[in-house]
């Protein structure tokens, strides 16, 4: 990211009710110890704090995720529902977005509809969904990982469509590093919300716990016969005898997990497009993610909203 788009960036969420950082210390690995949560252990991949307890921080340092039940409301899941229909019908244009639609689907040449859109990405100019990246109580979990100064780097509604028969509406075991060469790694976070109850019949959030603490892995298109979305890359040299762990999640419970965790989903094989919200976030600044000079679609960053 060049300079410029780093200032853009480290001006957004001055504007966006940034949190506190009174509770928020240096990064662990510089030795400061927080006076309001001292812990014994060394953390690598959470910094000190006092919202996360003990155990949810050593949850995280053990696994590379952690789900936090009931943090989105309803009514503010209705909110994003309503605005992702009227940008999937054309009501609402956004020069930015990406529209992406399932490979099979997209040659069935459907009107616009819900039907058809796969996933937005890059909806940051669109004030009402991306208020989902402004909701204070995700930005206090994500601060949790990143630190108080925090920018969107990435952001995404997933409307995983029901599968086709061609097994297309798979993600394959992936690390999100793969499309954002940023560090330092562990200060950035993924945060995905569940906009319903989403388990292995939709297709949920599958995880291979502790790979965070692996290297980036070697990603290509998985040989897949029915087909493979453009820029799904999967993980050639997965372990299949590795854990899976499938996770059931309710209307509103979040995901926060590491850009290095192995992760994917299964095929939906019910009748409905399962929703899923998700920003990727990191620190900005001089120790936050200026690494990173080119990214894989030319992503440039966030405009101010009040510049
Ligand atoms: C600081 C860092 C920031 C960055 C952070 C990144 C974080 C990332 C985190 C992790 C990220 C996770 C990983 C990610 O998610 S990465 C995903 C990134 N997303 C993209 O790259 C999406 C870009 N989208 C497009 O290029 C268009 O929407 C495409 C080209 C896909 C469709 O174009 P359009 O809308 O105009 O469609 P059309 O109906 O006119 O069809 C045209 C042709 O395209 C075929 N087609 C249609 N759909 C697909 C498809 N899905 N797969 C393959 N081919 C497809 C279609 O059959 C037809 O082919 P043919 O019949 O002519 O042969
Ligand atoms: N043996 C494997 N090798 C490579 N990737 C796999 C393997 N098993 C699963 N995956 C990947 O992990 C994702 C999730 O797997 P999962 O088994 O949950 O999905 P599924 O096979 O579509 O559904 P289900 O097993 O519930 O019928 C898949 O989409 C696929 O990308
Ligand atoms: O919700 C999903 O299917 C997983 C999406 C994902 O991991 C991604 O887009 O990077
Ligand atoms: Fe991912
Ligand atoms: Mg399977």
């Amino acid at each position: 990211m060049d300079a410029r788009a780093a200032a853009r960036l480290r001006t957004v969420l001055g504007h966006l009710g940034r949190l506190e950082p009174r509770d928020v210390v240096a990064h662990p690995t510089s030795g400061t110890v927080s006076p309001t949560s001292f812990h014994p252990q060394q953390f690598q991949f959470t910094l000190d704090n006092s919202i996360l307890s003990l155990e949810q921080r050593q949850f995280y340092e053990e696994n590379g995720y952690l789900v936090i039940k009931n943090l989105v409301s309803d009514e503010d899941i209705q909110r994003f529902r309503d605005e992702f229909g009227k940008i999937c019908r054309k009501e609402v244009k956004l020069d930015r977005l990406v529209i992406m639609k399932d490979v099979s689907i997209s040659k069935l040449q459907l009107a616009p509809s819900e039907k058809v859109v796969t996933k937005i990405q890059d909806f940051q100019e669109d004030p009402e969904l991306f208020r989902y990246c402004t909701l204070p109580q995700i930005l206090k979990y994500v601060e949790c990982f990143t630190g108080p100064n925090i920018m969107a780097m990435h952001t995404m509604l997933i409307n995983k469509p029901p599968d086709t028969g061609k097994k297309t509406s798979r993600h394959p075991l992936h690390q999100d590093l793969h499309y954002f060469p940023c560090g330092p790694s562990n200060l950035i976070v993924c945060a995905w919300t569940a906009m319903e109850h989403i388990d292995r019949n939709n297709g949920c959030l599958v995880v291979l716990p502790g790979t965070h603490k692996g290297s980036l892995k070697p990603h290509d298109y998985p040989k897949w016969e029915g087909g493979v979305n453009k820029m799904y890359h999967g993980i050639q040299d997965y372990d299949e005898n590795s854990a899976r762990v499938h996770l059931v999640m309710e209307k509103g419970d979040t995901v926060f997990f590491h850009p290095l965790l192995i992760h994917g989903s299964g095929r939906n094989k019910t009748q409905g497009f399962r929703k899923v919200g998700i920003p990727i976030a990191a620190p900005i600044g001089k120790d936050g993610c200026v690494s990173c000079s080119a990214t894989p679609y030319g992503y440039d960053g966030l405009k101010p909203k009040n510049p």
